[in-house]
């Protein structure tokens, strides 16, 4: 699925979540139109297929081919700093791969997930506008952080933990 436009769209997960765009590359983002509770599955990740490294990617290992592709509106995810969601690929099932609550959310809120905690070197890093009090700035991916600055969003990859360990080993 490439990215939808405003006339063309029609909701992945209706009910659940919106896309709101804006005008501009990169702008649009997704908003939860329902409620859920810290540690709550907000959606499998059913739809998901390999892809390469790429801006609308998530990665989900240390392996060359460890991308793929939401394929759904789960792509308008953007990056926060003091994200409300993770999308945990952890399991090794990959139908039970999930994007979970990492604190309460309300209705109406944009859903953002700490992109480092998937993303060890970014396709395409950026200047981080999520205002956040510990915003980080530019977001290159978790190669660039420290493993303490990974643990304080709330949730890492556990192959990505690893491999800061190795790193800094
Ligand atoms: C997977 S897309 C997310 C959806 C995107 N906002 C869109 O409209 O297509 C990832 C891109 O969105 C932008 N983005 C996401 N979070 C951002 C943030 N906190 N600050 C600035 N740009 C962000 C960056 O350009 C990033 O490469």
């Amino acid at each position: 699925m490439g990215a939808a436009t405003p006339n063309t769209y029609v909701p992945t997960h209706p009910g659940s979540f919106l896309v709101e765009f804006v005008p501009g590359e990169y702008r649009s983002s997704l908003k939860s139109l329902k409620s859920f509770q810290a540690g709550e599955t907000l959606a499998l990740l059913t739809g998901i297929s390999k892809g390469v490294k790429a801006y609308s990617s998530v990665q989900c290992g240390n392996g060359p081919n460890d991308h793929i592709e939401l394929n759904s509106d789960l792509l308008y995810v953007n990056h926060s700093c003091e994200p409300n969601v993770a999308f945990d690929l952890s399991a090794s099932d990959r139908a039970k791969w999930h994007l979970k609550a990492l604190k309460k959310i309300d209705a109406g809120d944009h859903l953002t997930f700490f992109y480092p905690s998937t993303e060890w070197e970014m396709s395409q890093p950026f200047t981080c506008e999520c205002r956040a009090p510990t915003c980080l700035g530019t977001i290159q991916g978790a190669k660039y952080l420290s493993l303490q600055d990974l643990l304080a969003r709330g949730y890492v990859s556990p192959w990505i933990i690893e491999a800061k360990q190795s790193q800094s080993g």
